[in-house]
């Protein structure tokens, strides 16, 4: 493998990983960012997000002479074969994904790109968007290329090192086939084809990955009322290879800084070409109601009146692992919460303070405290080792919903609590060796 000349533009989740990752396979990589604040703590060796391994591979890359970070996308750009945008493309008007600053970056670069390079993005855009980054660069000599990225927050160095796939897509097979090349060290299946069906992979998978799971809490939703148990539904369905045991696990509802924002554009894409996409209009709502179901078991715990009422909240971060709050379906609960006239204390290993209308404690005992009901809605596994005992003996009530089927229900038991978890009847239930 041929190392190659790189730049990164956007050193948030995605950027900063591919930047830091692509130098420890070998290539020269210049990252730039527009927050000078962060290019800085990046040159010291700081990184601000939760990601295992991400500070280590930054580190050494700036170390070994092979990682840089710059100011300023023309800064980057200048001498390099392959450009990544790994900008933002937050939920704009009427849900449809904002590209102004990719558009933005590809006019910001356009002259100072090196004659032949290609431009990678990396971003999540609605099909037909390299082909508009092309219009955009109005250079004849360099091609567009997308390649979506598929990690995960909180572990995204893994999922970018060890990925299940990678997808490339230009209407250039030679540009695709550079970009390829720059991965070929991982040796992972990768998929070659036309950029828009490359633009289109990224919603149709994390648009499926949604459903899957608005799926899981509704089949919850009628566990509950019909007497079974999701937990054994889920695994006996996962067995099926076809299905699989993975995001099959109920909660609070599916967040996160990009499920929620792709579900709503892709159903604004549809819509660009006169489909209704009801499946995923379905998808959306039905997350929206199982976070009020949420609520509504809280609201049930303390007597059906929430104005003036203490609840500890256990979590806050959109999953484990990470200390991202965009699109939270656990802050969007606890906000819920708080409009309700709830007197909140939260607490999240990785979440400090201050947000609107609760109180954020470092201490999980200190959120319980005077609770009248505790309500856990980020799966942190710190949370499954907690002082049950304890606990019963801080809150005023006993109610303990769990909104994750995260906790051990016998601790929970004998500690004197009172345990309500998603898609459980409240029945007794058989004992199986
Ligand atoms: N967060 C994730 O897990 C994943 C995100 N994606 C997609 O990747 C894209 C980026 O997402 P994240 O990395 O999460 O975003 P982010 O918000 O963490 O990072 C974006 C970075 O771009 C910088 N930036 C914004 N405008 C700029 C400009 N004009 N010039 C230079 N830098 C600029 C920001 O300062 C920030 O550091 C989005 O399209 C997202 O949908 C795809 C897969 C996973
Ligand atoms: O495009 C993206 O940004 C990324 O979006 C998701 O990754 P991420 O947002 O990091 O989060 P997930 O691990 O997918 O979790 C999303 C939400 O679903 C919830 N979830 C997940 C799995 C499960 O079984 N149950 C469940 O409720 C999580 O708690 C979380 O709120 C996708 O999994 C990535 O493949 C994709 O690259």
């Amino acid at each position: 493998m041929f190392a190659r000349r790189v730049a990164v533009v956007g050193t948030g989740y995605v950027g900063l990983t591919t930047g830091a990752c692509l130098a420890s396979l070998g290539h020269r990589v210049v990252c730039a960012d527009l927050d000078a604040l962060k290019v800085a703590r990046l040159k010291a060796g700081q990184v601000d997000i939760l990601e295992p391994g991400l500070n280590e591979l930054v580190v050494e890359g700036q170390a070994a002479g092979r990682l840089e970070f710059v100011v300023g996308a023309r800064n980057a750009v200048a001498d390099a074969e392959v450009v990544f945008l790994c900008l933002p493309t937050p939920m704009g008007a009427g849900g449809a994904a904002d590209l102004s600053a990719v558009e933005s970056v590809a006019e910001e670069i356009r002259e100072v790109l090196p004659y032949g390079c290609v431009v990678v993005c990396k971003s999540t855009v609605p099909v037909g968007t390299s082909e508009r980054v092309k219009a955009l660069l109005q250079r004849e000599d360099v091609a567009a290329v997308s390649n979506p990225e598929f990690l995960r927050e909180g572990t995204a160095v893994r999922d970018f090192l060890h990925p299940d796939r990678i997808v490339v897509g230009s209407d250039s097979p030679q540009a695709a086939e550079r970009v390829a090349a720059l991965f070929a060290k991982l040796g992972a299946p990768t998929v070659l084809m036309d950029a828009a069906s490359s633009e289109m992979v990224k919603y149709a998978a994390n648009c499926f990955l949604a459903m899957k799971l608005s799926y899981v809490n509704a089949v919850a939703e009628l566990c509950e009322l019909l007497g079974a148990d999701v937990t054994s539904v889920c695994e006996g369905m996962g067995y099926d290879k076809r299905i699989g045991q993975s995001f099959l696990k109920p909660g609070p509802g599916w967040g996160g800084s990009c499920l929620p924002k792709d579900t709503h554009a892709l159903v604004q894409i549809a819509e660009s070409v006169g489909v209704d996409f009801t499946l995923i209009k379905s998808t959306i709502e039905a997350n929206v109601r199982q976070q009020q179901r949420i609520v509504g078991k809280v609201r049930d715990a303390v007597g059906g009146e929430l104005a003036g009422v203490r609840v500890g909240v256990l979590g806050l971060a959109f999953k484990a692992g990470t200390n991202d709050l965009r699109d939270s379906p656990a802050l969007a609960v606890a906000e819920q919460l708080v409009l309700e006239g709830a007197d909140l204390s939260a607490y999240d290993p990785e979440v400090t303070g201050p947000l609107a209308g609760m109180l954020v404690v470092d201490d999980p005992y200190q959120a319980v405290k005077g609770a009248e009901a505790v309500v856990v809605l980020t799966d942190w596994p710190v949370f499954r080792t907690l002082d049950w005992v304890r606990i019963a003996d801080l809150t005023d009530g006993h109610a303990i919903i769990d909104s994750r089927n995260h906790l051990d229900e016998d601790a929970l038991v004998r500690a004197g609590l009172v345990h309500s978890g998603v898609g459980r009847a409240p029945l007794a239930r058989p004992q199986f060796s």
